[in-house]
């Protein structure tokens, strides 16, 4: 393994609950939500180059390479810095886009730690989160890289240790834009703020469900299908829902009886990329 070249998952979170509210005078909603990532992610893959060149391939279907994230967070880098190096990237992607598993914003974190330690740009984990905030509201958690409780539009993050139980996840087929969900008529936009020590007290809810379920039936389905084995609850946006379960084999069993395609997973208190990245700090000794 070459210390030019660096191989880091990108994984996806679940919003565990997601309450709105309020609105910015800027039109933004502040929420509180809980983020927990999970063992499923896009694999990202990076060499350096030293003649300033950005490539990244393959290209993600309607996705412009200037506007992907990974780009993106690559060239807010560079600025910050004032860096003159490049990188040949490629991608594996494995999540589902669009589905409020945060494949795009992980992309983007994932992006920003693997390229300050090729590139050697040396910003701390508070820098590159105020960077990837820049590009969205769910990358500092990716960055941070913990579990974590949050509030502001996202960025106001405290560690949290959730249980990390097996999870089914289902993938309606639908696409839910974060941008039209936020801003139809009928969204609880002033949901009353609980305190980090209610998480637990079973008062949590997604408050997205309501307007996603009319946007998407897709989504209600699967919500309602998923229901009858629990508390089903749908993550950020939508469309994807979950369940927590008490095992692997439950969650296998729920998700080979499913009508709606999904996978089962793990949640994870701690971004897979944190731990690949330390490992290959480790390997080479930095
Ligand atoms: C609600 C969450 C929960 O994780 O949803 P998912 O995207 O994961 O489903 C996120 O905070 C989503 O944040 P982010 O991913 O940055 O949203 P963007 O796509 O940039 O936002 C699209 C549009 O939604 C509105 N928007 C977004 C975030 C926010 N806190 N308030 C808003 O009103 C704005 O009009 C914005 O222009
Ligand atoms: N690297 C990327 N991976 C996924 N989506 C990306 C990426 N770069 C830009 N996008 C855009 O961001 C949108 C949201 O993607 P994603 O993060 O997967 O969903 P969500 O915000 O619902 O969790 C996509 O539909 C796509 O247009």
């Amino acid at each position: 393994m070459s210390a030019h070249e660096i191989t880091l998952p990108a994984p996806a979170k679940l919003n565990l609950f997601l309450h709105i509210t309020g609105r910015r005078d800027d039109g933004y909603h502040t929420l509180q939500t809980a983020f927990q990532f999970i063992d499923s992610a896009d694999i990202l893959h990076f060499s350096l180059r030293h003649d300033g060149q950005l490539t990244l391939s393959p290209d993600i279907d309607g996705v412009l390479s200037a506007d992907n994230l990974i780009i993106r967070a690559a060239t807010a880098l560079r600025e910050a810095t004032n860096c003159t190096l490049g990188a040949n990237i490629r991608l594996d992607k494995r999540l589902p886009m669009g589905g409020g598993l945060g494949g795009g914003s992980s992309d983007a974190a994932t992006t920003l730690l693997a390229l300050n330690t090729l590139w050697e740009t040396q910003l701390n984990l508070n820098e590159l989160a105020a960077l990837g905030l820049k590009l969205g509201a769910d990358v500092p958690v990716f960055v941070h890289g913990h579990a974590a409780w949050a509030e502001g539009v996202g960025e106001l993050l405290t560690a949290i240790e959730p249980d990390e139980p097996w999870y089914v996840v289902l993938t309606p087929e639908a696409h839910v834009s974060t941008a039209e969900a936020f801003r139809h008529p009928l969204l609880t936009r002033h949901s009353e703020a609980i305190k980090l020590r209610d998480l637990n007290a079973g008062v949590t809810r997604n408050d997205f469900e309501k307007v996603v379920r009319t946007l998407a039936p897709a989504v209600d389905e699967a919500l309602h299908w998923l229901t009858q084995h629990g508390v089903a609850k749908m993550t950020g946006t939508g469309a994807c829902v979950f369940l927590a379960c008490s095992s692997q084999g439950q969650a296998a069993d729920i998700l080979s009886a499913s009508p709606v395609n999904g996978f089962i997973c793990r949640g994870q208190n701690r971004s897979s990329a944190h731990t690949a990245l330390d490992h290959w700090l480790r390997m080479h000794r930095i």
